[in-house]
């Protein structure tokens, strides 16, 4: 059931789309919107959600708009994902705004991307009325620097200085450019540096360290959720090790330009529903005395796990 309902979430989307045209639908649906958000905010919600924001060029192709424009309204989406989100308790976001495989496109369109890139950031956090500001979002690009042109390099750390204050209890991380082994490849560089230098000692290299290294830093939380847009099943070099661990992958075939309030909203209902049993699992079996295999009854009312991988984590 919760498959269907996800499946008709896009084109339920397309009316809703069609609707906001009238000023009473926009009224109307602010007011549901305000509802689902409070709803979700009783359940568990996922602290850390990452985001791999693929379609914005089939986007563009179906609906014969240039590229650029598909990216914007890719841009678009990213700004109303964020804010349902962020407003549900979501803590930390990540997002794949630009992989290091994406310099293999044209110059045009890598031009574009870093440009919508660096404008979209600075009206996040350009003012103290800006979104950032208001909502207490610090920015945090994760990924290689040596990469980026130096003006845009600029004018990224100047966001992040602005929103690096002690107000702020969110962080969106802007993977740019970044790719998985590249964050790996650094997080093992610098860690032979700290050795070389004397920092540290062999014996002490551990997970712990090796995830300290990499661009999210020591406090990197543990990744929740991760979703790609656009029907690809393969995660293109992204958390590929923030995902180890307890983290639910969905891949889901909207656009990610058409990925909007309802799309983002039944995965976060999804994810509640499956953390919620899990709980449910976990706390039945700390009442069954120790020394026991024996499935509890909770555990065999269970529904089968969702499709694609479950948070229930079965261990019989
Ligand atoms: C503010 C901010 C961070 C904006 C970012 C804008 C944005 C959504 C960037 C994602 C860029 C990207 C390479 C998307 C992948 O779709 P694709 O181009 O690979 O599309 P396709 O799969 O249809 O080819």
């Amino acid at each position: 059931m919760v498959v269907s309902t996800i499946l008709s979430v896009a084109s339920l989307q397309g009316i809703i789309n069609t609707l906001q045209a009238f000023p009473l639908f926009v009224y109307l649906f602010s007011f549901i919107k305000d509802l689902v958000v409070a709803v979700l905010k009783t359940g568990p919600i996922p602290r850390h959600v990452a985001l791999i924001m693929d379609g914005n060029r089939t986007y563009a192709k179906r609906n014969q708009l240039a590229l650029k424009d598909g990216h914007s309204a890719g841009a678009e989406s990213l700004l109303l994902v964020l804010d349902v989100c962020y407003r549900v308790g979501v803590l930390y976001i990540t997002i794949y705004a630009f992989s290091i495989e994406n310099f293999n496109r044209s110059l045009e369109e890598v031009d574009t991307l870093f440009g919508l890139l660096r404008d979209r950031l600075k009206l996040l956090c350009e003012n103290d009325d800006s979104y950032a500001s208001v909502n207490k979002v610090r920015i945090k690009v994760i990924g290689n620097r040596d990469m980026i042109p130096h003006d845009i390099l600029k004018d990224l750390e100047t966001i992040e200085d602005k929103t690096n204050t002690p107000m702020v209890n969110k962080v969106l991380y802007v993977g740019f450019p970044y790719t998985s082994r590249d964050d790996i490849t650094h997080s093992i560089r610098t860690t032979v540096d700290q050795l070389n230098l004397g920092e540290i000692r062999r014996d002490q290299i551990d997970l712990e360290m090796l995830q300290k290294n990499m661009y999210m830093g020591a406090d990197a939380p543990q990744l929740d959720l991760l979703v790609r847009t656009s029907g690809h099943t393969r995660l293109s070099d992204f958390m590929l090790w923030q995902c180890n661990a307890n983290c639910t992958i969905e891949f889901v075939k909207t656009l990610w330009p058409d990925f909007k309030f309802l799309s983002i909203a039944s995965l976060l209902f999804k994810w509640s529903y499956y953390k919620t049993l899990q709980l449910q699992v976990e706390s039945a079996a700390a009442e069954v005395p120790h020394n026991t295999h024996e499935p509890t009854d909770i555990f065999n009312q269970l529904p089968p796990p969702p499709p694609f991988a479950s948070v229930t984590q079965r261990q019989l």
